[in-house]
C-alpha cells in the first residue's frame, strides 16, 4: 500500500458469500435501514457517507451475486477492496464451509499485492431462523478466532443495529490498518538521528 492510499478517506468494502445468504439484504439494510425481501441478481457498487466514531467517511460497497463471483473480475474485486464482509447463512452448512475458501482467496490475493493482513468481518446471517439452524454460533466464533477476524451473528430481516455494527466495525478496522502502516523514514528524521548520535558522542567524550 502506498502513502497515498494510506491517506485516502474512503473505504472500499466487498461483500462475499454463496447464493442466497443475504448479501444484498445486508447491504440494503445498512444503506436504507430497510428489509425489502427480494433483491434480484444485479452486481452493484453503492457509495454512502457515514459517520463512524464522530468522523465522516465515504463507504463504497461492492455487492455481487455469487454466480458472478468467479468471472474474470474476481481478482479485480479482491484487489479493489480495503476490507471484506464474508456472509454465510446459519441455515446453510455449505455457505459456512465456503467462508474458509474465501479467506484463502483473499489471503492469496492480498499477499500477492504485498498486504499481510486485510480487515475481514465474518457474518452469520438469518439469525431469526433458529428452527432451521445448521451452524452453531460457536463454530462461527471459532472460525473468526482462527482467522483473526471479527464475527457477528445477525438478522438482516429483523435487526438494523447489528448490521450497523458490522459495517462500522469494519470501517474502524480499515482505519486502524491504515494507521498501522509504517511511514518510511524521511530525510529530516535521518538527519535528526545522526545529529543525536554525534551530540551524544561529544557529551560522552567531555
Ligand atoms: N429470514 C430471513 N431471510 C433473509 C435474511 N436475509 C435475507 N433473507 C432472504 O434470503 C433471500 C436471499 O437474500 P439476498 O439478499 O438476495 O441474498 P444474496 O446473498 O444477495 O443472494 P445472491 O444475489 O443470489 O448471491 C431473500 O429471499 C431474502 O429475503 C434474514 O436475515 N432472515
Amino acid at each position: 500500500m502506498t502513502g497515498l492510499t494510506a491517506l485516502r478517506m474512503d473505504a472500499n468494502i466487498v461483500v462475499l458469500g454463496t447464493d442466497n445468504v443475504g448479501k444484498s439484504a445486508l447491504t440494503v439494510r445498512f444503506l436504507t435501514r430497510r428489509f425489502i425481501g427480494e433483491y434480484g441478481e444485479i452486481e452493484s457498487i453503492y457509495s454512502n457517507s457515514v459517520i463512524v466514531d464522530g468522523r465522516q467517511q465515504t463507504v463504497n460497497i461492492w455487492d455481487s451475486p455469487y454466480s458472478q463471483l468467479f468471472e474474470c473480475s474476481e481478482s479485480k474485486r479482491l484487489q479493489w477492496a480495503d476490507g471484506f464482509i464474508l456472509v454465510y447463512s446459519i441455515c446453510d452448512r455449505a455457505s459456512f464451509n465456503n467462508i474458509s475458501k474465501l479467506l484463502l482467496s483473499i489471503k492469496a490475493t492480498k499477499d500477492y499485492v504485498g498486504l499481510e493482513k486485510v480487515p475481514v468481518v465474518i457474518v452469520g446471517n438469518k439469525q431469526d431462523l433458529q428452527h432451521r439452524r445448521m451452524v452453531l454460533s460457536e463454530e462461527g466464533w471459532l472460525l473468526a478466532l482462527s482467522a483473526d477476524c471479527q464475527f457477528y451473528e445477525v438478522s438482516a430481516a429483523e435487526n438494523y443495529h447489528s448490521i450497523l455494527m458490522v459495517f462500522h466495525g469494519l470501517v474502524k478496522s480499515i482505519r486502524e490498518s491504515r494507521l498501522a502502516i509504517k511511514k518510511p523514514a524521511g530525510i529530516k528524521s535521518i538527519v535528526k538521528s545522526v545529529s543525536a548520535v554525534f551530540a551524544r558522542r561529544q557529551t560522552d567524550s567531555l
